[in-house]
């Protein structure tokens, strides 16, 4: 799905990694793990288009996506990438089924009925029947699940989660994974960065970003 190879970045005269190689595949969660500031989230975001390595590259279906031009990157984020953050990255004032239709293109959302993909995947997050709340109002592990929602809506093939269950008490941290590896289970690639032992217990790979310095 993804393959990394011999990533590289730096700041000025700092090299945060260098020479990382790592395949994130199908059907696979990849937990990311290191101290605070061994370049997780940079790493991350790198595969998520947000920020640029320094050398290296990040192949996708034949093409390294470092390379992307704008319209590329748009047509990867949109057809390809799911994010989860740490702080949920919703539409704080917006309804929850606002948050959810924005991962549908119009056109799709059209062809097939948006509402009843809303309802089935809050459902499945143990939201049914709230899709007229405002988000603001929710939890932090509700708004949590909320993020997840929207990805089961979106059918992303690649998943990049951020801390997800950075925030969450033990319940709504299970309940985060438990959907991640259903949706690795149907095909997805995930990649999590965490510092939660438990969340990295349960991936099927683990990649120490601080090991792969120099
Ligand atoms: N644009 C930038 N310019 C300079 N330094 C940066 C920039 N972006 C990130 N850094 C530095 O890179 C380091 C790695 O940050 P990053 O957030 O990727 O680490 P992390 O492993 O995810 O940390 P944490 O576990 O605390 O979230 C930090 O020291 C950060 O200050």
């Amino acid at each position: 799905m993804i393959e990394i190879v011999k990533l590289t970045k730096t700041f000025g005269t700092r090299t945060l990694w260098s020479g990382v190689t790592v395949n994130a595949d199908r059907g696979r969660m990849l937990a990311l793990v290191g101290p605070s500031g061994s370049g997780k989230s940079t790493l991350l975001n790198c595969v998520g288009l947000l920020d640029s390595p320094t050398a290296g590259e990040i192949r996708h279906e034949g093409a390294d996506i470092t390379r992307f031009g704008r319209q590329e990157a748009r047509r990867f984020r949109r057809d390809t990438l799911g994010y989860l953050f740490q702080n949920y990255a919703l539409i704080d004032n917006a309804t929850v089924a606002d948050n959810l239709e924005v991962s549908l293109s119009t056109r799709r959302a059209r062809r097939e009925k948006s509402g009843a993909r809303i309802a089935e995947a809050l459902e499945r997050v143990g939201l049914a029947g709230r899709e007229k709340e405002r988000v603001h109002r929710l939890s932090g592990g509700e708004q949590q699940r909320v993020a997840l929602a929207r990805l089961l809506v979106k059918k992303p093939s690649l998943v990049l989660a951020d801390e997800p269950t950075g925030a969450l008490d033990h319940a709504n941290a299970t309940a985060v994974v438990d959907i991640l590896r259903e949706m690795s289970d149907a095909g997805c690639a995930v990649v999590i960065a965490t510092h939660d032992d438990r969340v990295r217990d349960r991936c099927d790979s683990v990649f120490a970003v601080h090991e792969k310095s120099l």
